[in-house]
C-alpha cells in the first residue's frame, strides 16, 4: 500500500479563501478589522520563523496583526502588564503570546493574564477546562488543525482505535480530549511508555507529537492506519524541517499520510487565523448587543 498524502497546504489555502470573505463581510457590515497582537521574546530564530509566517497570512487574509518584539530579559510582571494593556484595546481581537518564554519567565502567570476572550491560542487554563468539557471559547490551534484534516479527508474518528504520541500540554493532552469528545477510544503514549510500538500497532489513526524526529518507523504501524505527523523537528545545520515520522518507510504501509512540510504545520497557523476572525466577530455581535439594550 502506499499511503495518499494529505495535503495541509491545500486545505488550509481553501479555509484561508474562506475566512478572507468573512473578514471582508465584518468590515464592510461593521468596519472592525480583526487585530492579533504577537508577542515575541528573545531571538530564538525558529519562533522569529513562526511569528513572521503567521503574520503573512495574517496580511493575506485581511486581519492586522502586530507584533512587540521583547528582550529576552523581560519579567514575567512586564509581559503581564503588556497584556493587560492589550486586553483593554477594542482593536486588539487576539493576543498571542510566542512559546517557549525565557527561562525566567512565569509561563502560567502570563497566560492566565490573556483575556479569555482574546485568547486566539487556546491556552488559558479555562479554555483548556472548555476542551476537557467540549466546548472551548477558543479550540487550540495544533488540535483543531488535525481534527479539521482528519475531517476534510472523511476519516471518521468515531468508534476508532486513536494513539497518540506525545503528552504536551498544548498538543497531546487536548487533542487526545478532543478526539474522546469525537467518540475516538484514545491512547495517550509519553517518553515513559514502555514497548510504544505495542501501541501504536494498535492504532487505526497514530497521532505523533513528539518532537523526536525518525521516532516512528514503518514496523511500529498498522497496514491501512492514517497516520499524522505533528512533529516539527529542525535538522542541525539545516532549514530544512522533518517530522517524527519516518515518512519513506511509513508511506508503503500506511493508507494517509501527512507531510512534513506541508501537512499539520499549515493548519495550525490556518486555525489561529480563524480564532481571530471569530473572535473579531464575536467583539462586534457583543458590540452590537450592547446597542439594542442601551439605545443612544
Ligand atoms: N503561542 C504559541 N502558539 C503556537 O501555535 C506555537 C507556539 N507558540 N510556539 C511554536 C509552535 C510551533 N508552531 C508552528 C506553526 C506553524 C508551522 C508551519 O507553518 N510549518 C510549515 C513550514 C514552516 C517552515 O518551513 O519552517 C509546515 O509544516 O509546512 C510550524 C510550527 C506554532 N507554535
Amino acid at each position: 500500500m502506499t499511503a495518499r498524502l494529505i495535503d495541509g497546504d491545500a486545505i488550509s489555502r481553501r479555509i484561508r479563501e474562506e475566512l478572507a470573505v468573512r473578514v471582508r463581510r465584518l468590515r464592510a457590515r461593521s468596519g472592525v478589522v480583526p487585530g492579533l497582537a504577537v508577542l515575541l521574546a528573545g531571538d530564538d530564530p525558529a519562533s522569529h520563523v513562526y511569528v513572521r509566517n503567521k503574520q503573512r497570512a495574517c496580511a493575506r487574509a485581511g486581519i492586522s496583526s502586530v507584533r512587540y518584539d521583547l528582550p529576552a530579559t523581560v519579567t514575567t510582571a512586564e509581559l503581564v502588564e503588556l497584556i493587560g494593556n492589550l486586553n483593554h484595546r477594542d482593536d486588539v481581537h487576539g493576543i498571542l503570546v510566542q512559546l517557549p518564554l525565557p527561562p525566567q519567565v512565569q509561563v502560567r502567570r502570563v497566560l492566565e493574564a490573556i483575556d479569555m476572550g482574546k485568547d486566539v491560542d487556546g491556552f488559558h487554563p479555562a479554555n483548556v477546562g472548555g476542551v476537557v468539557v467540549g466546548e472551548p471559547l477558543f479550540p487550540p490551534c495544533t488540535p483543531s488543525g488535525v481534527l479539521e484534516l482528519l475531517a476534510h479527508e472523511d476519516i471518521e474518528v468515531a468508534g476508532r482505535n486513536v494513539v497518540v504520541v506525545g503528552a504536551s500540554n498544548i498538543v497531546g493532552k487536548p487533542l487526545s480530549l478532543m478526539l474522546v469528545n469525537h467518540d475516538a477510544t484514545v491512547s495517550i503514549c509519553h517518553a515513559k511508555t514502555r514497548d510504544l510500538a505495542q501501541f501504536t500497532r494498535l492504532a487505526d489513526i497514530l497521532v505523533v507529537a513528539a518532537g523526536v524526529p525518525g521516532l516512528v518507523t514503518a514496523d511500529m504501524v498498522r497496514e491501512g492506519a492514517v497516520v499524522i505527523d505533528v512533529g516539527i523537528n529542525r535538522e542541525p545545520g539545516s532549514r530544512r524541517i522533518v517530522g517524527d515520522v519516518d515518512f519513506e518507510g511509513v508511506r508503503r504501509k500506511a493508507s494517509y499520510l501527512t507531510p512534513v512540510p506541508g501537512g499539520v504545520g499549515p493548519m495550525t497557523v490556518t486555525m489561529l487565523l480563524q480564532n481571530t476572525v471569530t473572535a473579531a466577530e464575536r467583539s462586534h455581535s457583543a458590540a452590537v448587543d450592547r446597542q439594542m439594550s442601551h439605545p443612544a
